[in-house]
């Protein structure tokens, strides 16, 4: 028996098909993504049929499930044709509602009732933001649905009237924990919807998709094959890797990302950490920064090499980079808070100013972000044996060298592979089969770690220095 999982993220749409018992990979496909903070859905629409036709077809699986970038905003009007083009996850402009929430609500409140403090790019936000700037748009949604939630409707066979066998019943939408607690509106302490905080931040009530258990079936596709829950992307890759308490996972995509599983909702009043649901029944605390491998793509771009002679350059350079710090907010940040911030590049001498340095600052000052941001979570009581490296930086020579001076606990590298993807598939299993599948993840390396306090600290003096700038506007934006 065949299953199959997507992972509809940032950049590309990704499938893989396993073999539902052994977890044999069969096939894979893959599409890409248009660029941009705001899209339109029906692009990963298309990019769900490319990554199909890639990988051969789905007409010899039993059940498909799909993960995907989480908090982006899919709004649908009555008809099911959406309202306006999605806002995604790394779109800042609702930066200003999500003050305008916290001084209506309260930052304790917001915590309490929603395990979040809200920032751009969580939902509740982006509806806020449309409610004020686009009034007429607002007033016409019927539904909102985040990125896996739609595509797992179109895949049931729903969607406008014009482009569906099923039509556009919104009452069809369907979510699952871990998504739903990235939306601003959910509870994970009750397990359900705060429809009078989506009410404050849109104007008016809308159908919501229904959450869903783990195992919990969403439906069927026309052609017959039992479709699952889904979950957010990094939920899928927990269940990717089959993360267990202990174990903290690091992720580098587009965003750079910080997360475990924990038997109960952890919650950070400060807001540094989103106290997330998890695609097991479990909790998924997490902390997202907006700058991680596209720093090390535009630095190897301005370098002009690929990222094969990029990770050999920061792999030359010094542990330190000679002196050059790099503060990689290069898309605002939003771990820490601070969605306008630019990129600084500091510590320049005649000496320190190398193109090794450069690519291997680069890394520092995106690897520094996130080891931050782990500290936080252990200062909140998580438990971190060990850090699972993934995502498409991890393959990075260059973040394979820096990842140890940074990180106080062992870095493993799990084998290369789409462990967001193979989330899903093994949630498509876990509906096919009625058991958790327990397929084996191989590491192929694991780091020691061999933290550089001298390093630490210049990056969290120089992060403080783009922060102090930002917070008294005197950042160069302002001037
Ligand atoms: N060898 C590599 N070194 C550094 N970055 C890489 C490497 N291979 C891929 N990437 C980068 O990884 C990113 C894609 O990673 P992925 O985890 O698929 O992101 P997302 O899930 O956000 O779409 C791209 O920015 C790509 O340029
Ligand atoms: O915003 C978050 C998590 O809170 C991001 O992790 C998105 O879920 C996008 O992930 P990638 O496409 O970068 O994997």
């Amino acid at each position: 028996m065949l299953v199959a999982g997507f992972d509809s993220s940032t950049q590309s749409c990704k499938l893989v098909i396993r073999d539902a018992v052994t977890g044999e990979l069969i096939r894979q496909g893959r599409a890409s993504h248009a660029p941009g903070t705001e899209v339109d859905p029906a692009n990963w629409w298309t990019a769900v049929q490319d990554a199909t036709a890639a990988a051969g077809g789905l007409h010899d699986v039993a059940a498909i499930s799909v993960a995907g970038q989480q908090h982006g905003m899919v709004a649908l009007d009555a008809d099911g044709n959406v309202v306006r083009d999605a806002l995604l996850w790394n779109d800042t402009r609702s930066a200003g509602a999500a003050r305008d929430l916290i001084a209506e609500f309260g930052q304790e409140a917001l915590v309490e009732r929603t395990g979040l403090v809200p920032v751009a790019s969580f939902t509740i936000t982006k509806l806020r933001w449309l409610r004020d700037a686009e009034p007429e748009n607002a007033a016409r949604v019927a539904a909102v649905a985040l990125p896996h939630d739609w595509l797992t409707w179109r895949l049931l066979g729903y969607g406008p009237a014009d482009e569906s066998p099923l039509g556009p019943d919104l009452t069809k939408l369907t979510t699952d924990r871990s998504d739903a607690s990235g939306t601003g509106y959910w509870s994970p302490f009750t397990g359900e919807y705060d429809r009078e905080l989506l009410v404050a931040a849109l104007g008016h009530d809308v159908i919501l998709p229904r959450v869903l258990g783990p195992s919990e079936v969403a439906g069927r596709t026309p052609a017959g094959a039992l479709v699952a829950a889904g979950a957010g992307d990094n939920a899928g890759a927990a269940l990717g890797l089959n993360a267990r308490a202990g174990d903290v996972v690091v992720s580098i995509g587009t965003s750079g990302t910080v997360f475990s599983v924990a038997e109960r909702p952890v919650v950070d009043p400060n807001g540094g950490l989103a106290g997330f649901a998890d695609a097991t029944g479990e909790y998924l605390p997490l902390s997202a920064t907006l700058n991680a491998a596209r720093v090390i793509d535009t630095t190897a771009t301005v370098l002009g090499v690929d990222h094969a002679e990029f990770g050999r350059l920061a792999a030359s350079a010094p542990v330190g980079s000679g002196g050059l710090a790099f503060v990689p907010y290069l898309d605002g940040e939003r771990t820490p808070d601070l969605p306008d911030a630019t990129a600084s590049l500091l510590g320049m001498t005649r000496g320190s100013f190398t193109r090794e340095n450069l690519a291997r600052a680069a890394v520092e000052g995106m690897l520094g972000s996130l080891a931050q941001a782990l500290d936080a979570h252990r200062a909140l009581g998580v438990d971190a044996k060990r850090v699972m490296l993934i995502g498409g930086a991890a393959l990075s020579e260059g973040v394979r060298a820096v990842a140890p001076t940074l990180f106080e606990v062992p870095v493993e590298i799990p084998a290369p592979g789409e462990y967001v993807a193979d989330g899903a598939a093994r949630q498509a299993a876990w509906v096919a089969t009625g058991s958790r599948p327990d397929w084996p993840v191989e590491t192929i390396a694991r780091l020691e770690p061999a933290p550089d306090a001298a390093l630490r600290a210049r990056f969290a003096a120089a992060a403080e220095l783009a922060r102090e700038a930002e917070e008294s506007g005197k950042s160069l934006r302002s001037v």
